[in-house]
């Protein structure tokens, strides 16, 4: 328990860089009927937070295969503080939706009430997403990566032939999905949290220096590509996993964590038409964006690195529409 009460930023170690911990729950949802956890409708709740890239993984894969009724979910509050991710209260008015109390435990009031619930010992941390087996009262997963991989395959035989033939990890594109995801993961969905986390000014200039290297390669792939989408006229898994910090970049990375070499809107051309054509024209993607938990919590949450809590007011907008440019970009066109 000791463990979970410390901050983000004890987890940076001695040279000043943010280590991430491994997940601790990871079974997986099978689709034989004799599994340990089942594909099984009425069964799973998950938990996420609208703020968090890694369980906004699990909403949009949730709603590209028409999992909703599979996988009824709880967002929580925006603010993490000591205890961690909290409830919404039933006076809270959050925008988004699902942004309530626990449905499953009348109670909780913290989402560490459910790993304690499964564990009183728990010693990890209280992560989102957390998909949680009613049935069994107990945790199947709390790692995004692994929670999406089973939305893809596992409920397959459920399906409506519309959401099965949704293939996000196609086999003849496996191979170079699984190469982009290594530098994707470390060097830019993690590599923001390595920059704001950086507690040296070495570790932090190492982590924005690759992070932006690995900007400008999937900025050149998104060149190379025919469109709309990271490999062509299919939406796959790299999609899924470079939107949810690409999204998050200008609106608050940019500033919170220090990534400020470039922003998207004015620096990156191919991924800025790139992520705004899944907002807008995704819902997917779109709908389950949500500015005000993704702004609010960063500022307001991390008092280590914004200790007055003030959320900035740009950018303005959060996200351009469609066809427009920043006018800059419009002014060398
Ligand atoms: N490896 C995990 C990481 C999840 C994660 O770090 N989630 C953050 C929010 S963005 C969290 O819940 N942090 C709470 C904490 O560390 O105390 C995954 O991809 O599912």
């Amino acid at each position: 328990m000791a463990n979970a009460q410390k901050d983000i930023l004890s987890w940076a170690d001695k040279s000043g860089e943010f280590k991430r911990q491994q997940s601790s729950f990871r079974d997986w949802i099978s689709s034989k009927p004799d599994a340990e956890f089942p594909a099984e409708k009425g069964r799973y709740h998950l938990y996420v937070s609208y703020a968090c890239p890694w369980a906004h993984r699990a909403l949009i894969v949730r709603k590209l295969k028409g999992l909703e009724e599979y996988f009824p979910y709880t967002s929580v509050h925006w603010e993490m503080l000591e205890k961690g991710w909290r409830f919404a209260t039933k006076s809270d008015n959050e925008p988004g939706e699902e942004v309530t109390p626990d449905p499953v435990h009348e109670g909780f009031t913290h989402l560490r009430d459910v790993y304690f619930s499964v564990n009183k010992d728990y010693e990890g941390r209280f992560t989102v997403p957390t998909l949680y087996d009613k049935k069994q009262k107990r945790i199947v997963s709390n790692e995004s990566s692994e929670i999406i991989r089973m939305m893809y395959t596992e409920f397959d035989h459920l399906l409506d032939d519309k959401y099965k033939s949704l293939d996000l990890l196609p086999k003849d594109l496996k191979d170079k999905i699984e190469e982009t995801n290594e530098w994707t993961y470390n060097d830019i969905n993690n590599g923001v949290y390595k920059s704001g986390f950086a507690t040296s000014q070495d570790a932090y200039e190492k982590a924005v220096t690759t992070l932006f290297k690995s900007l400008d390669r999937a900025e050149a792939d998104l060149a190379k590509s025919s469109g709309p989408f990271y490999f062509g006229d299919r939406i796959t898994e790299q999609d899924v996993r470079l939107y949810t910090t690409i999204i998050r970049f200008d609106a608050v990375y940019v500033q919170h964590f220090k990534t400020n070499l470039r922003d998207i809107r004015s620096g990156y051309p191919n991924l800025h038409k790139w992520v705004r054509n899944l907002y807008w024209n995704h819902p997917a993607f779109g709908t389950t964006t949500e500015f005000t938990h993704i702004k609010k919590h960063y500022t307001k949450s991390h008092k280590q690195i914004n200790p007055h809590s003030i959320t900035p007011l740009g950018p303005v907008p959060d996200i351009l529409p469609v066809d427009e440019e920043v006018a800059a970009v419009k002014a060398s066109k």
